[in-house]
Parts: structure tokens; sequence; C-alpha cells
């Protein structure tokens, strides 16, 4: 986690009562989580339950470059302007450690271009099939605060596709962990290889998934921010 809140008068959606050290951070609104992935929503949710009072917008953020950290909080950025009031964005890697981290944040084209095969052919030279998934979450309490972002990483490896493929490269990625069928009853791979993240039940995903862990740190902070909701009307 890196960055700082400015203090709550700059943020038009937060205040806090003055006079007080261990002031309560009000938000008036509930935080809007922006994609335009429904697939990482759905996750969202069934992570985030109704631990954080939230709201989704599907929005196509551009696909801006950099280090991931920086590309999460430049969607933030973004997002804050559109929305006006606080946001939750994240962005997803899928980093290969012998190609030092890439595809990494330019993991959609990749898939999108060469797709499951092309991504194992990637490997095909190098022994160490090994990767990790890694989500960044940014928190914007508005347009024009300083993000925070919150990273989650599972590590694991680049394995044939095995499973549905409804969602990104989840059929190739097999956390470690998840190598021995027998130690998991749901993967129902016929040879002992292992389970993809395709072929879990979505409970289990969302265990021990990059996004869980990232989304375990932003509850974290709402619990220790002491932020406190006041919602009014319908939003
Ligand atoms: O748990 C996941 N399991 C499998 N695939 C995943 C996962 N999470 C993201 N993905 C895919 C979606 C996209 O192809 C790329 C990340 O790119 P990324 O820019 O973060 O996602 P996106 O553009 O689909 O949605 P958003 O509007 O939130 O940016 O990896
Ligand atoms: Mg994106």
């Amino acid at each position: 986690m890196s960055g700082g809140y400015p203090p709550p008068s700059s943020s038009p959606s937060q205040s806090s009562p003055s006079g007080n050290e261990e002031a309560m951070r009000v938000l008036t609104r509930p935080v809007t989580f922006v994609t335009g992935n429904a697939k990482k929503l759905e996750e969202v949710r069934a992570i985030l339950g109704n631990s954080i009072p939230f709201q989704s917008l599907r929005l196509d953020l551009p696909e801006l470059q950099g280090e991931p950290e920086e590309i999460s909080k430049g969607k933030a950025r973004l997002a804050a302007t559109e929305v006006n009031g606080p946001v939750l964005v994240e962005d997803t890697c899928l980093c290969f450690n012998a190609l030092n981290g890439l595809p990494g944040p330019y993991i959609k084209w990749f898939l999108e271009k060469i797709g499951h095969e092309g991504l194992n052919n990637l490997l095909m030279a190098y022994e160490d099939k090994s990767a990790y998934a890694a989500c960044v979450f940014s928190l914007a309490l508005g347009p024009n605060t300083e993000p925070l972002t919150f990273v989650g990483k599972t590590m694991g490896k680049i394995v044939p596709a095995r499973g549905p493929k409804d969602f990104g490269w989840d059929p190739i990625f097999q956390p470690n962990g998840y190598e021995l069928n027998f130690n998991h009853f749901f993967c129902l791979s016929s040879v002992s290889i292992g389970c993809s993240y395709a072929e879990m039940p979505k409970e289990e995903k969302n265990k021990i998934s990059h996004r869980s862990k990232a989304l375990a740190l932003v509850k974290s902070h709402f619990a220790a921010a002491g932020y406190h909701f006041q919602i009014n009307g319908s939003s």
C-alpha cells in the first residue's frame, strides 16, 4: 500500500467532525467500482459481499502503460473524475517469471492476439513455467485525491488450457498448491496434473486468488480507516 489521504476537506464526498484526532471519515456516497469486465465485477461482488457499500459502473477505461501500480492509480484518477466521487478500480497482470514479469499488465492484448496456446508457446523455450497473477486495486475518494493501492498476488504456473473458457486466462493458470487432484475433489482432470483457476469452483478461486488477497487489504483498510457511510436516497 502506498500514498496517503489528503485532509478530508479536500474531497467533496468526504468530511469529518473537526477537533477529533480519530475523526471518522464520512462518505456520503457508496464507492463505485469501475470496470468494463463483467467477470471481474462478479468476483468483486462475491468477495466483498456487504463489507463495503459499493455500486458498479461499466466503463472501459483506457489501457494505460507503465508499472502496474501507476497504471492502476491512473485508472483511479480517470474513474474518479468520471464519477466525481469515491471509486475503486483494479488492474490485473499475469507475469511469467522466465520473461521477467511480462506480459504483466499487457496480458489483455497478448491474450486477445495469441490466445491460451500462444501464451503457452511463449514459454516453450524455457523450463521455468512459473508465473504469478497480480491484482492492483486503487481507491480514490474523489477527483484530485491521491489514490491508495492494494496489491494481491497468487503464485502458480502456466499450463495448457483446461476448464471453462469464460474468464480470460483462468484456464492456463494453475495456482501453487493445486497440483494434485486428490487434494481437491472439485478438480475433475482425469490425469493428476493439477487444477487451473478455470477448473476450480468460483468460491474456491475466490478464497486464494490475487483478487481476493488484494480485496482483503481493501477491506482491512476500510475497517482501520474508520470510514462511516452516510448514504441517503437511492444510491
Ligand atoms: O482473475 C482473472 N482470471 C483470468 N483472467 C483475468 C482475471 N482478471 C482479469 N483477467 C483478464 C482480463 C483482461 O484480459 C486482462 C486484464 O486486463 P485489465 O485491464 O485489468 O482488465 P479489463 O480491461 O478486462 O477490465 P477493466 O475495465 O477493469 O480494465 O486479464
Ligand atoms: Mg482494462
